[in-house]
């Protein structure tokens, strides 16, 4: 077997609070494979964010990484131990380099006085050899390619002058420009008109199969998760409650979280059957419960096993596993 793009290994992630430490990823693990798009998909707070971002080191100051924590990205010559870069030339390996990011919001990805040219040469001279004639050649070209028109034009003008789905356009074009390993892609077509995220979410399906990088893609929609990704990881408080293809784990959920984000998304043949949303709300970072971290919103939740021990990932089928107390004692039939 080949070695994976990118080795997510135990990552656990706590923040200094002035409340005290606080858990927002608890022993995650995953792989992505060249050329392999993975959705993280989970509600707000469940630490997906920290996750991705933890790939680039760029977490806040107040970040302790959990010392089982191993991210490994291998590279052509070499595999690079992500956590234990320190200074700022290491770093740019990982923050524009092999790895680049796209935002839901793309102003963040640009600053607002500089135009999208200069911004996307910049970028273009920090993490390659070219000069920059050409580095302004193939910004305009990557322009072109993500469909902006008169892109020449275009790239001496600045975000604000974009409408939003040529801003979402330009900020793909500006991190896929360095031709990184690994795109991460954070909610990024949440803001988007479902037309413009269809277009998008197409844009990035072909440059997958073109560049053959790997992605990993956030969002809290499992719909979009099943137009895009190959495989899915569920996240829940910081915990993965589920992994596997997406075809496995949409069809048939092993864990009742996965069932819940499943029975709230609308279903085209019964418009007229009502959503029935995961009850209650996603408890503070700060008051982690006991166990399983959804009992307390679980519809199966067993007292006494629920809500005694943490589960740990079993597998269902082949690389389909879930992380549930019912799923491990064959309680649950997989449905
Ligand atoms: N620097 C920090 N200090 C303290 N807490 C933080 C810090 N950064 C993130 N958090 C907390 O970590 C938790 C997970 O946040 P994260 O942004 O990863 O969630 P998410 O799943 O990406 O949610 P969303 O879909 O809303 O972006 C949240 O409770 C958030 O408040």
């Amino acid at each position: 077997m080949t070695a994976p793009l990118i080795s997510v290994q135990n990552l656990t992630v706590q923040f200094k609070t002035d409340e005290g430490l606080i858990t927002t990823v608890d022993n995650v693990s995953f792989d992505i494979a060249p050329g392999e798009v993975l959705g993280l998909v989970g509600e707000s707070g469940s630490g997906k964010s920290v996750t991705a971002k933890s790939l680039m080191k760029l977490n806040a100051g107040n970040t302790v990484y959990g010392p089982e924590s191993r991210i490994t990205l291998n590279l052509d010559d070499g595999p690079v131990d992500v956590l234990s870069l320190r200074r700022a030339k290491e770093l740019n390996v990982v923050r524009g380099g092999a790895i680049s990011m796209i935002f839901q919001e793309p102003m963040a990805s640009f600053a607002p006085a500089i135009t999208v040219g200069d911004q996307m040469v910049e970028q273009l001279l920090l993490h390659s050899s070219m000069n920059k004639k050409q580095a302004r050649e193939l910004s305009i070209e990557m322009l072109d390619r993500v469909g902006i028109s008169e892109p020449s034009k275009r790239i001496d003008q600045y975000a604000f002058e974009f409408s939003g789905g040529m801003r979402q356009r330009a900020m793909i074009a500006m991190a896929l420009s360095t031709k990184p390993k690994l795109l991460i892609a954070d909610e990024p077509t949440t803001a988007l008109d479902v037309t413009i995220q269809a277009q998008v979410i197409e844009l990035m399906k072909d440059l997958v199969d073109e560049f053959g990088m790997g992605i990993l893609f956030i969002t809290h929609d499992l719909g979009v998760i099943a137009q895009t990704a190959d495989r899915v990881a569920v996240m829940y408080l910081g915990r993965v409650m589920e992994t596997g293809s997406v075809r496995e784990v949409i069809r048939t959920p092993a864990h009742p979280y996965t069932r819940g984000l499943l029975n709230a998304l609308p279903k085209l043949e019964d418009l007229d059957e009502p959503l029935t949303p995961v009850p209650g709300d996603i408890p503070s970072p700060l008051e982690r419960p006991q166990g399983c971290v959804f009992h307390t919103r679980c519809p199966q939740f067993v007292p006494g096993t629920c809500d005694a021990a943490r589960p740990e990932a079993v597998a269902v089928s082949g690389s389909h596993s879930a992380a549930c107390a019912l799923v491990e004692s064959g309680m649950e039939a997989v449905s």
